[in-house]
């Protein structure tokens, strides 16, 4: 948190408004124009993380920037205006082409990484047999409906995995202190997706 915090005061040394330096206060909590006063305070982005199932399978996707092997629930920053549920439906619409059914929600994160994030993590159900997935290119390399099974023993595994096996790399989670493992681990344990209300 520290590092997210000198990141930002790094990154606003200076007012929008006037160009004129912006002042550090003692505490570090906020940075002040001295010309016009206007304060800046630290931002948290909020991202939304969902873990989308169909009551069986769940749904783990990768980027191209993602070390090889790992998959991942998916993520997207919320647009202005929009409230979590609407940033949920829409990052799964377009990133995967799947419709949301129901959606619960898990738990948060503040994540510094590269900028500090609030990951807001929801559980998501589609509507069984509505599971054909397109994903989108742009924003992601693949995505893929794992059985319970697989998951749980992915779970066991301990990536990262730098080292092919049988010609490829195998499939591995995010780390425990990441919030998508959290997640992950919640639904392997129990399977809440297929008792969510509707
Ligand atoms: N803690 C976890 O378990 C976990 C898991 C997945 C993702 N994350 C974090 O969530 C964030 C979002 O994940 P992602 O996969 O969409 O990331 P990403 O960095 O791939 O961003 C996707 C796109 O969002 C846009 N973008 C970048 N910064 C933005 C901002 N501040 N506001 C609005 N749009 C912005 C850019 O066009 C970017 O190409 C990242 O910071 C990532 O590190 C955390």
């Amino acid at each position: 948190m520290a590092q997210a915090l000198l990141r930002w005061h790094d990154a606003h040394q200076f007012c929008s408004r006037s160009g004129q330096p912006t002042k550090k206060n003692m505490a570090g909590s906020k940075r002040v124009c001295p010309s016009n006063k206007i304060i800046y305070y630290p931002q948290v982005t909020p991202v939304v993380i969902t873990l989308v199932s169909d009551g069986t399978q769940c749904l783990l996707a990768r980027q191209s920037s993602f070390p090889k092997g790992m998959y991942s629930a998916l993520a997207g920053f919320c647009d202005i205006g929009e409230s979590l549920e609407e940033a949920v439906r829409r990052e799964v619409a377009e990133e995967v082409g799947l419709e949301v059914e129901r959606l619960q929600y898990s738990a948060s994160q503040h994540w510094p990484f590269p900028n500090s994030s609030l990951m807001i993590a929801c559980h998501a159900t589609v509507k069984p047999g509505q599971t054909e997935i397109q994903v989108n290119l742009r924003e992601l390399e693949a995505a893929a409906w794992f059985s319970h099974d697989e998951v749980a023993k992915a779970l066991r595994r301990n990536g990262p995995y730098t080292q092919q096996l049988n010609g490829t790399f195998p499939f591995w989670l995010p780390p425990k202190l990441a919030i998508a493992h959290q997640l992950i681990k919640e639904w392997v344990e129990k399977p809440i997706c297929s008792a969510l209300p509707a």
